[in-house]
C-alpha cells in the first residue's frame, strides 16, 4: 500500500490528490508491481520509494499546473518507460491529454493493457522514435507542455522536446544535480531549437531529501 502523504502533498505541491485519485495511484503502483513480474520496468518497488520517486517527483514537474483552476492542456511524455511522468500527470490533470511516447514496444504493450485497468481515459500511448514522431504532422508542434525524464543528456532531451512543442508552449526536462554552468552550456543548444531557458527549479525530494532540477524551456509565441 502507499502512503498517503496528505500534508506532504499539500506543503510541498499546494494540492493533494482527491479519494479517487489516490485510489488510481494504488492501482498504478499495483500494476507495476503486476508488470515488474514479467518486464524489467523500474527498480523502485518499496511503497515510499515509488511514492516519492515515482509520484511525488513526476508532478514536482508539473506543480504550478496543479493548483487553481485546470486549463485543458494537451501534454507528451517522451520517453516515458513504464508511464513516467506521464501517468500521475494523466491522473492528477484530468481535464488534460496525455500521450505517452516510447521506443520500446514491449513498454508501450504494457501500458496499453495498465491504462483501462487504471480507468485514465485522458491517456494514450504511441510507439515509436522521439526524432521521428516529432517531425510528423499529427505531433510536431502540436502540444502545449513536452516531459522528459531520465531519457539521456539534456541537450539530447531538448533536441527530442521542443519539435513537440507549440508555439507559446514549454519543454520540462527533468535532471537530477545540475549546475549554472550545465545552463550555459545548454543555452545555445536550446536557442538553435528556436527555445529559451525560461527557469530552472531546484528542489529536494521530501523524504530522501535527493536533489532534483526541473528546466522550462519556453517556445517563444510566434507571430504570422
Ligand atoms: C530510463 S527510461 C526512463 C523512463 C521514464 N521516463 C522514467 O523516468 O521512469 C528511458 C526510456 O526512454 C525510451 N527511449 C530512449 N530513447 C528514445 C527515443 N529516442 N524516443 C522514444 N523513446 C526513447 C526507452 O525505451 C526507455 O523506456
Amino acid at each position: 500500500m502507499l502512503p498517503e502523504m496528505v500534508e506532504v502533498w499539500q506543503e510541498t505541491l499546494n494540492w493533494q490528490p482527491t479519494e479517487s485519485q489516490h485510489q488510481q495511484f494504488q492501482r498504478l503502483y499495483a500494476g507495476i508491481l503486476a508488470g515488474n513480474r514479467q518486464l524489467n520496468l523500474t527498480r523502485i518497488t518499496q511503497p515510499d520509494e515509488f511514492w516519492e520517486k515515482h509520484l511525488w517527483d513526476s508532478l514536482r514537474g508539473v506543480a504550478s499546473l496543479l493548483s487553481g483552476e485546470e486549463k485543458p492542456l494537451n501534454i507528451i511524455d517522451i520517453g516515458t518507460g513504464a508511464g513516467f511522468p506521464g501517468l500521475p500527470v494523466a491522473i492528477a490533470l484530468p481535464s488534460s491529454s496525455v500521450t505517452l511516447l516510447d521506443s520500446t514496444r514491449k513498454k508501450i504493450t504494457f501500458l496499453d493493457s495498465l491504462i483501462p485497468q487504471l480507468a485514465i481515459p485522458n491517456a494514450t500511448t504511441v510507439l515509436g522514435r522521439a526524432e521521428k514522431v516529432g517531425q510528423q504532422r499529427q505531433h510536431h508542434q502540436r502540444y502545449d507542455i513536452a516531459l522528459v525524464r531520465a531519457v539521456g543528456s539534456a541537450s539530447a532531451c531538448a533536441d527530442y522536446a521542443l519539435p513537440f512543442v507549440k508555439s507559446g508552449g514549454l519543454g520540462i526536462l527533468y535532471r537530477g544535480h545540475w549546475s549554472e554552468d550545465q545552463t550555459d552550456e545548454l543555452k545555445g543548444k536550446v536557442e538553435s531549437l528556436g527555445g529559451a531557458i525560461a527557469s530552472v527549479e531546484s528542489f529536494t525530494t521530501p523524504i530522501s531529501h535527493s536533489i532534483r532540477h526541473c528546466l522550462y524551456l519556453r517556445v517563444p509565441i510566434r507571430l504570422g
